[in-house]
């Protein structure tokens, strides 16, 4: 896989970086763009007070050189502010463990006494630096004509009732413009009221989360091997996401319930193009790209650390007690949107570099362009020169 990415850096230390291997030479990097994206992942009803405190800037360290990549490997930085509350100050062991974070399970594999190092780590704060990583890789895509977009669609119970006949492009205005990100105002409302009744009765609310990514072209990923499929890939990214456990493509469970014939998306012939009517798929069969806009939904479980203590035990004494709490988000729903988008913008970036090759952008397009007729004539019925691209 052409493109990789390593981030480092805790929760509260002097910040965050990561490594972007592999984006070709010749792209313009627009930094208030990576910026933007960075202040979307800190705004959304139900964050916690760090998110008063945070400002997340990037700082491009290498791999830039006067707005355009350089096809090394790009460094960037975000800086902590909270760091500074931390630095030289002796902190208290922490010792409870929180049901649903990584306190418990990171002490047993690493020996931890003070549980602060695990949940230094498993923080999302992490998400910050992934999303700077996403930006870049959006204004890849961007070159090509391909958006990543998401909106919120469930909060707790609540759910957005979406219809068809509202465009990918306006859910994600509308989400934008939203509290809660959800595009349908009238669940909006009630998300809203849910998340606000969550803080009052101090508790936490999940959700779901659908991410889309429009004019995505045919042949990304691969059937030939496993950890080539596209739909393996997206679900790895999105799994990887701090408090994601679920994540479908396309209709995914749902699918699950029904008949073979009630499924899938059959092909239709319109004049002299093939088409589909409906997007059951969300975009991928048999791992590889189809031309329809991908859709994936991730679910995102309640926050772990709650303001109503739960049952715990001290591992300093061996007794039972209770959860402690110092702070924390309430719902992370909403802000988890650029986050989601960042991680598909990735594997799309990574899959698109794959099938193109090319150490530069413009050698990229070059056989982004070949590809497309090339495509055509492998696949076209009467010469139609929109047979499968979008
Ligand atoms: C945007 C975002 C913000 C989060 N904020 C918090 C938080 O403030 N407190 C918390 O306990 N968990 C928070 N989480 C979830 C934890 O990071 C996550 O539950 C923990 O790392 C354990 O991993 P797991 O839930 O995947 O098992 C957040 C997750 C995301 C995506
Ligand atoms: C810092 C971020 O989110 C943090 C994610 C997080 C967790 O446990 O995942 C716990 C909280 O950290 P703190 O206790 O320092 O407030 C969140 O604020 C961020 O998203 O930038």
């Amino acid at each position: 896989m052409p493109l990789r990415f390593l981030t480092a850096g805790e929760s509260h230390g002097p910040a965050l970086v990561a490594i972007l291997e592999g984006l070709p030479a010749g792209l313009p990097v627009d930094v208030e763009a990576v910026n933007r994206e960075l202040a979307r992942r800190q705004r959304g009803l139900g964050a916690g007070p760090r998110m008063k405190i945070e400002e997340d800037r990037v700082v491009l360290l290498s791999g830039v050189l006067e707005g355009r990549t350089t096809g090394a490997p790009i460094a960037l930085q975000i800086e902590n502010r909270d760091h500074a509350k931390w630095r030289g100050r002796a902190v208290a062991p922490m010792t409870v463990p929180r049901p649903g974070h990584v306190d418990l399970a990171a002490a047993v594999k690493y020996g931890y006494r003070d549980l602060r190092p695990g949940l230094e780590r498993a923080s999302a704060r992490e998400t910050a630096a992934r999303v700077a990583v996403g930006a870049l890789c959006k204004q890849f895509l961007k070159a090509f004509g391909i958006t990543v977009g998401s909106y919120v669609v469930q909060i707790g119970p609540v759910r957005a009732a979406l219809s068809e006949d509202l465009p990918y492009e306006a859910r994600f205005e509308r989400a934008e413009a939203d509290p809660v990100r959800c595009p349908d105002l009238e669940a909006s409302a009630r998300m809203r009221a849910a998340v606000e009744a969550a803080m009052q009765e101090r508790d936490t609310l999940g959700g779901v989360i659908e991410g889309v990514a429009l004019g995505v072209p045919p042949g990304l990923g691969s059937h030939v091997h496993w950890d080539r499929r596209l739909s393996a890939r997206l679900m790895m990214a999105l799994g990887s996401i701090p408090a994601v456990k679920g994540v479908e493509i396309g209709e995914g469970f749902a699918l699950a319930a029904r008949r073979g014939t009630e499924a899938h998306d059959p092909i239709f012939r319109e004049g002299d193009r093939l088409v589909r009517r409906t997007n059951r798929a969300g975009g991928i069969e048999g791992g590889i790209s189809n031309g329809a806009p991908i859709v994936a939904r991730v679910a995102i479980k309640p926050i772990a650390t709650t303001l109503t203590p739960q049952p715990s035990v001290d591992l300093s004494t061996g007794q039972p007690t209770e959860t402690r709490y110092e702070r924390s988000d309430f719902c992370p729903v909403p802000r988890a949107c650029p986050i989601v988008e960042a991680m598909m913008a990735f594997v799309l970036a990574d899959a698109l570099l794959e099938k193109l090759g090319g150490d530069t952008l413009e050698e990229c397009q070059a056989r982004f362009e070949a590809l497309r007729q090339a495509r055509l004539g492998d696949l076209s019925i009467d010469g139609s020169p929109h047979v499968f691209w979008p």
